[in-house]
Formats: C-alpha cells, structure tokens, sequence
C-alpha cells in the first residue's frame, strides 16, 4: 500500500514543499517503492498508517517534520531517520523537483512554441529584419552534401566570426549574435565577398529562409518535449572509428555483446535495452527497418534475430536504420547500469564519425535527441577534427559531455598523455574539463572488459536480481569509478543530463529571440525616424513647392498671354481704323478723265480694300511676332521650374500661324459702284476747288470736324471694351451732323431770299435765267472737276460703314488675337500638366512614405510587446534551477 505521499501545493514547488507521512517511515528495496515516473505529481515512497508531516525548504536544500529540520546540521528530527532513509528521502524530494522543473520547462517550451509561431506570422506579413550571415563552404568542416543540419558552434567560435553590419543596417551599431536562431546561408565558393552576396539578397529571401529556420526550432522544442517527458534516459556512445566503442559498451554490460573488430564495424546505431523492462525478459535483436517506423507489436517494421547474429547485422547500414538489442543484466541495482532500479537506460552505440559522411551527419543530429553522451577517443590518436567539431556541439547543448579516453593500456607515457588529453579537452568543453574527475576517464575497455569478467562471450546474464553474476571479477578501479560516475551522473544529476540540454536551448532562443526584437525595434525606430525626417525635410516641402510653382506659373502665363493676345487685338484694331481714316483726303490713283471714270472708281475701291486687308496682314505678322517671343518666355518658364529639357525637342513655326484662320470678311468689303458716289459737294471742297487758300477752308473745316463722321470714328474710345458702347453715339452725331449740314444750307437760303428785296422783280426776272444757268452751269462744272476727289471721299465714307455694318474691326482683332490665345495655351499647358505629373508623383511618394511610415510604427509595438513577453518568458526560464538540485545530497 502507499504508506507516504509526497505532494506539492499547487501545481509548482515554490518554496515550501509539504511533504506527508500517512502511514510508518519505512521504505523497502522494492523498485515499485521507488518513483520513477516523472510525470507524477504524487509520488509513493512506502508502507505504513500513521500519518505525520515533513516540512521541506527549498532555500535550505532539507527536510524538517513539522519546521524542524530534517537534514541540517543537527536538527533535532534527524535522529528519528537513519542515514538510509534520509537519503531515500531525499530521492524523492530531488524527483518532485525534478518533476516541478520538468513541468516548468515543458510549459516554458509550449510557450516558445507559441512565440516562434507568432513571429513566423509576424514575419509574413512583415518581413523581419534578420543579421544573416553567409558561410563559405570552405568553413564547412563537414562537406558532405547532406550536411545540412544547422551546427551548433562553440562559442569561441561564433565570437570569432564577424559579423556583417552593414547588410542589417547601416543605422544600427550593434548587430546581434544569434546562437541557436543564427543562418547560415552557404553560398559556396566564390570571388564576390560574401558581404556582397548578402547584401543581394533582399529582405523577403531572407524572411523566407528564417520562416524555414523558425519552423525547424518548432521541430526541435517539440522534439524537446518530448525528450524531458520521455522518462527514459539515452545514453549516447560515440568517437572516432575503431575507437573501442563497442568494446567499452561491452565493458558496462560485462558482456561480449557488440561485436568488436579491428576493421571499422558498426555502421548502424546500436540501442542497448533491458530485456526485463522492454522485451518480457527474452534476450533478442530487433533490426529495424530504414523505411519504416518500430512498433513493437508490428513485426513487419524489424526483423528478430538472436544475439549472435549481431556480427553480420551492424554491417548493414543499407537495410536497416536501428538495431535494437534486449538483453538481461543479472548484476544489482546499485552495480548495473541498465537494470539501475532506478530509471529506463539505454545505451546507444554508435556509428564511428568519419566513416562516411552521411553516417557522420547521422551521428551528429541524433546526439541532440540523447540525454548524455559519452565520447570515446583512442588514447593513442587524441582527437580528430569531426571529433572536436561533435564535442563542441554537444557541450554547447548538453554543458557536460563523458569524454573515455580508451585503449590506454597502449600508451606508455601515460601522464604525458592524459595531460595532452586533458588540455584539448579544457579547448573544447570548459565545463566538463572543471569537472574532469567525473566526466574524463582514462582507461582500457578490452582490460575492463577482461577483468570485470565479460570476456565469456554472449552468454547472456541470469537474470538474476542481487549480486554480481560472475564470480572472477578481479576488478579494475579505473573503470570501476567511470561507471560509478556514470551511474551518478545519470541516476542523480537527471536534472542536468536532461533537463539542462531544455533550458540551455530555451534560454539560448528566447536570447536570440530577445535580440532580434530588440534588433528590429531599433531598426523600425530608426526607420520611423528617417521616414519622418524625409517626409517632413524632404517630401513635404517639395510638394508644398510644386503647388506653389503651378500656381505661380499658371498666374505668370495667364497674365503674359492675356497681354499678348489684348496688345494684339489693339494693335490690329488701331491698324484698320488709322488705315480707314486715311482714306478721303486725296485721291488713291491718277484720274484719267471722265471717260475712264467707272476703271477710276473700280480701282480706288479695290486699292483702299487692298490696303485694309494690308493693315490686317501686318497685325497677323505682328501677332506672330509677340506669340513666338511669348512661346519663348512661357519655355523658360517651364524650364526654370521643371528642367532644362522642357520642351527642347519642339520647334514653334510662327509662318504657319493664321495660315487656316485667315481674314474672311475682306471679300464683303466691296460695295457697288452708284452714281452718286462720283458726286459729294461741300463747301470746303467747292472752296478749295475755288482757289480759296487751304488755310482758310482747314479753319472752317475745323469747325466741322467735331461733327465729320470719319472723326466720330477716330474718336472711338481706345479701349476695346468700350467699342460697341460708343457705336450707338455716333449714329447719333452723325445724325446731328447731316442735319447741320442741312440748317446751314437752309440759313445760306433764308440769306439769299432776305437779301432779294434790293432785286426788283424785272431785274430778277431779268438776271435770273442767265443766273440760274451761270449757277447751273458752275455746279455742274464744279460737280464734273470734283469727281476724282469726290469719289474717294465717298467711298471711304461708304467703307467706313460697312467695316461698322461688318464688325470687321473687331472680328478681325478677336480672329487674330484668339490665334495668338490658342498657340500660347499650349506651351502653358505643357507646362501646368508637367508639373501637375510632378505633383502627383510626390502625392505618390508622401502617401507611401506615410503608408509605410504606419507600417514601421506597427512593426516597432509588435516588437515592442515581444521583446516584453520572452523577457518574461527568459526570466521564468532562468529561475528554473537545476543546480541546487543536485545540492541535495
Ligand atoms: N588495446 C586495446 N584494444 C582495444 C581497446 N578497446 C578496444 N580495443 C580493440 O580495438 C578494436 C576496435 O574495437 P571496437 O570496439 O570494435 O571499436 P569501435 O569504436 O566500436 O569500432 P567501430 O564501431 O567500427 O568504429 C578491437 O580489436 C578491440 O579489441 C582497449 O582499451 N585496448
């Protein structure tokens, strides 16, 4: 029955460890007394029914009943328990620590998992910045193609190899060392440095080579796990070839099991189990095969053979991937390794390293699946390269490794050599060199072998439970206190052989965890900060430029065009009308006479049209002329605020201007030649036709300028606004003009007849015929002579009206002016779309560097609230403590 119960309050053991007696203190050598699962929170020690309790204090390493001290330097409880029991005692109190630990680190490792899982998807959306560093093949000390598997290095080496700081960021001045979480990117033999390489590659490749990184650490914890829940214990025996491996593994079993040869034997990993606890107590062999999975109840995946046989069997490598060996060891707990009483040992023998390549890499994944493992070296060789390249990993995993420095009955200088030894191995594993008592053993297996009794051959044990089972042991104290160390290590520092490899790693990637968050924090900080600066510094200013230049730029060619095209159209306006206005003061063609009077006037209309449509031509050459100089002014503008190139490639051909819009109306300028128009009497001329002095007629022509309708033209206000406004007025001067005309002719009348009455009728009657024919005659000579001067004077009149009937003035100024308009639009426009482009280019810049600017801050909280959560995660791991288990004694 289970008289004592050991249980923990709560789920961890903190600093109190109630311990409860239910029943006697006696505990019997029964294994089923013993705990040995270390799953169990509970754990039974003995029989017995009076219950007490036992007070356990982590801080003191001891036990007391009811607060007394149990262990310490006498505690009054000490004499109730001999020596033997308290050391059971003890035990147990060491597997119920074992057990809080092992809990401790599984869920610390469930917890990584999660963590690796969540940065992988962290790393998917947001490629984590990672310091790679590239491995030349060169460095690779092993090179098979299959060596793969990511080396655990020494430490002196890893702080020997730079690393690149550039390719992380040339921002950030320290660039983390990763241990377990660092790539090694192989980039083979090259001239290009492997800087350079590395800097080729892009943050997504690498992103993409972390994501498989983080999935194998998955692989690896799980594996983990595993291990420290696996409740058996591994053994791993390994060295170079023909080292004595097997030999010495022969020598722990006193037993010629594993067959030894002097040519390089076992190819395949050899597991060496207690046939009482695995195999219903049957001595056999289980060779399993490459392609499948053992199941021991599933005799298609191994095949039996007996012992003997294991001679041909480690030879085929090519058929099978374990042999499993059931044997019986018949010596007692406290003398067997296997049959300890204790916890599952299995001794694994394996391959010798350098046999090949592939066996090599094989050796070097499986030791990180063992809890100890034990290096066999021949004494008279010392270490190879793979063998201190396997040391130094498996000391950077497991802290201790068993060094056997074997056939040591060869060496005659033995403490030269044992000093050799020794130093090489303080190089390689520092930690198992300060312990060198109990982790490095000189001895001979063959001797050990010999005299412990093994050399009988296969025979197998009895079976039996207590004592030796061979009577001739003569012994051999050398080997003796390996074993004892051995047993020690494994059956009492549990804690370390397998708990440590757990929390060393965990501690190591929660490390390399912590750094790259810290490293990525920096980095998005900084890139926070820079994108920032730039948009601020850089992009925003510049945009803020650009919106002003089109602005500017679109206010400078508005204003030069709109010059432009209203000088144009004043200059064409005052062109027309100074030519019209010219017309009717004399004669545009030598008279001929009377009889060519119709070619006459023909020809004096057609010159005055001609020349009209000459003043419109000089303003096209004009507008032409201000266009081109203002196509060139709106170039440099374009010029000065986009580049020098703006529009170099056009070429502004001015002669084609007007060449489709051209002068439409011209064609409606000629009027019909009537009779009148040879005839426009007026005192001035019939004055001046008189002989009067020119003088005289200009002073009163002078008086009737205001109301001449050619000056009411002229008069027009300069302004072209102001044009049609001014229209109305003079038809009304004009008006006012004719009837003046009229009042002043009616007043020369009105003269006549008052001055009549100094004529009597008869002389009037008798002057008057001759003075009507003499007036007749002298108007009609008068209206005959003026024709030359009079036709012109009229057809000006009449041109002069039609120009304002036609609107040809302001057509023609609108027409030209709106040509000049057209052409400098598209300069302005190339221009303003020009800069536009740039403007939306940097509207395209400042939104990304914004968008990616959120990004960064989003990437810096993850990192932020990670780098958090594995420090508190570190931490728990660090207070996991392993050593003062192994304080209680
Ligand atoms: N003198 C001497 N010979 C030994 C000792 N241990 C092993 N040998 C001999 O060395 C040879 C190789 O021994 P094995 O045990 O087969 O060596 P191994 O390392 O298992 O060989 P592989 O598994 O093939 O790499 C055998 O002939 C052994 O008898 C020793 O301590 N002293």
């Amino acid at each position: 029955m289970n008289d004592l119960i050991i249980w923990l309050s709560g789920t961890n053991l903190h600093d109190l460890l109630w311990v409860e007696f239910k029943a006697n203190m006696s505990f019997g050598e029964n294994k089923r007394d013993i705990p040995e699962d270390g799953d169990e929170e509970k754990t039974v020690v003995g029989d017995g029914s009076d219950p007490m309790s036992l007070v356990y204090s982590q801080q003191e390493g001891s036990l007391s009943r009811e607060g007394t001290l149990v262990d310490g330097n006498g505690g009054s409880g000490s004499s109730s328990l001999d020596k033997f029991k308290k050391k059971r005692l003890n035990t147990s109190v060491q597997q119920l620590r074992y057990n809080e630990n092992k809990i401790s680190l599984d869920r610390a490792i469930v917890e990584a998992i999660e963590s690796l899982y969540d940065i992988s998807s962290e790393n998917k959306h947001r490629p984590i910045y990672y310091p790679a560093e590239a491995e030349d093949d060169s460095s690779l000390l092993l090179n098979s193609s299959k060596a793969h598997i990511a080396l655990v290095r020494s430490n002196q080496n890893l702080s020997e190899k730079s690393v690149d700081k550039a390719k992380i960021s040339k921002d950030i001045d320290e660039t983390p060392e990763l241990k377990v979480l660092r790539l090694n990117i192989k980039l083979g033999h090259s001239n290009t440095s492997n800087g350079d390489l590395i800097g080729s590659l892009d943050k997504s490749s690498i992103a993409a080579i972390l994501e498989q990184k983080l999935n194998q650490q998955v692989r690896y914890l799980t594996n983990l796990k595993d291990r420290i829940d696996d409740t058996s214990s591994k053994v791993f025996v390994t060295g170079d070839l023909n080292a004595g491996k097997s030999t010495f593994c022969n020598a722990l079993l006193r037993r010629k099991i594993l067959p030894e040869d002097q040519q390089p034997c076992t190819a395949v990993f050899c597991e060496v189990i207690d046939a009482n606890k695995e195999n219903k107590g049957v001595e056999e062999v289980h060779a399993i095969f490459i392609d499948k999975e053992y199941d021991v109840n599933d005799e298609s995946t191994y095949e039996i053979h007996e012992l003997k046989d294991l001679e041909n069997l480690v030879y085929e490598c090519d058929k099978y991937k374990l042999i499993k060996v059931y044997v019986l060891d018949g010596r007692s707990f406290h003398e067997s390794l296997l049959h300890n009483g204790v916890i599952d040992i299995r001794l694994i023998d394996a391959p010798g390293l350098n046999m090949d390549s592939y066996q090599t890499t094989q050796v070097f994944s499986r030791q990180e699946e063992i809890d100890l493992v034990v290096f066999v070296v021949n004494s008279e060789n010392h270490f190879t390269l793979s063998a201190k390249e396997f040391i130094a990993a498996a000391a950077a995993e497991k802290r201790y490794v068993f060094i056997v420095a074997n056939k040591f009955d060869n060496i005659k200088d033995k403490e030269r050599c044992s000093s050799k030894i020794l130093e090489q191995v303080k190089g390689l594993t520092p930690e198992t060199h300060k312990n060198a008592n109990e982790f490095v053993h000189f001895i001979s297996s063959s001797d050990a072998l010999e005299r412990n009794g093994g050399g009988g051959g296969d025979d197998g044990g009895d079976g039996g439970d207590d004592g030796p089972n061979n009577d001739n042991d003569r012994g051999y104290p050398d080997f003796d206190n390996l074993e004892a160390s051995l047993r020690k290590f494994v059956l009492e520092k549990r804690a370390i052989s397998k708990l440590f490899p757990a929390k060393n790693y965990l501690i190591n990637l929660l490390s390399d965890l912590e750094a790259l968050a810290s490293l990525n924090q920096k980095i998005y900080l900084n890139e926070i900060k820079k994108r920032t600066q730039d948009l601020e510094k850089q992009i925003l200013p510049k945009y803020e430029n650009a919106l002003r230049d089109s602005s500017k730029i679109n206010d400078q060619t508005n204003a030069l065009t709109e010059k432009v095209c209203s000088d144009v159209y004043d200059f064409t306006r005052n062109e027309i009308l100074d030519t019209v206005n010219n017309f009717g003061d004399s004669q545009v063609l030598p008279y001929m006479g009377l009889q060519y009077v119709y070619e006459y006037a023909r020809s004096t209309q057609q010159v005055m049209i001609n020349t009209i449509v000459s003043a419109v031509e000089k303003s096209e050459g004009y507008a032409k002329e201000r266009t081109a100089d203002g196509v060139d002014k709106i170039i440099k503008y374009g010029q000065s605020f986009l580049s020098e190139d703006f529009l170099n490639d056009k070429v502004f051909k001015s002669d084609l201007m007007f060449s489709r819009k051209h002068d439409m109306l011209k064609k409606n300028l000629s009027t019909s030649i009537e009779v009148s128009d040879f005839f426009d009497p007026s005192w001035e001329s019939c004055l001046m036709w008189l002989g009067v002095p020119e003088g005289l007629v200009n002073s009163s022509k002078k008086q009737l300028e205001e109301f001449n309708p050619v000056n009411l033209l002229t008069s027009f206000t300069r302004s072209t606004s102001a044009i049609r406004d001014n229209i109305p007025r003079q038809v009304t001067l004009h008006t006012i003009y004719s009837s003046t005309k009229l009042l002043t002719a009616g007043a020369l009348i009105r003269k006549v007849y008052s001055m009549s009455f100094i004529f009597s009728p008869s002389t009037l009657k008798r002057i008057s015929g001759p003075l009507v024919l003499g007036v007749v005659g002298f108007s009609v000579f008068y209206l005959i002579n003026d024709i030359p001067n009079a036709y012109p004077r009229k057809q000006a009149r009449k041109l002069k009206k039609k120009i304002v009937e036609l609107d040809y003035v302001h057509l023609n100024a609108d027409r030209i002016a709106k040509g000049c308009r057209s052409v400098l639009n598209y300069p302005s426009r190339q221009v303003l779309t020009s800069l536009q482009t740039s403007i939306d280019k940097t509207i395209g810049v400042k939104q990304e560097l914004e968008e990616s600017i959120k990004e960064s801050e989003a990437g810096y909280r993850y990192f932020k609230s990670f780098y958090d959560r594995i420090g508190i995660q570190k931490r728990t791991v660090e207070a996991i403590d392993l050593e003062s288990l192994n304080n209680v004694d």
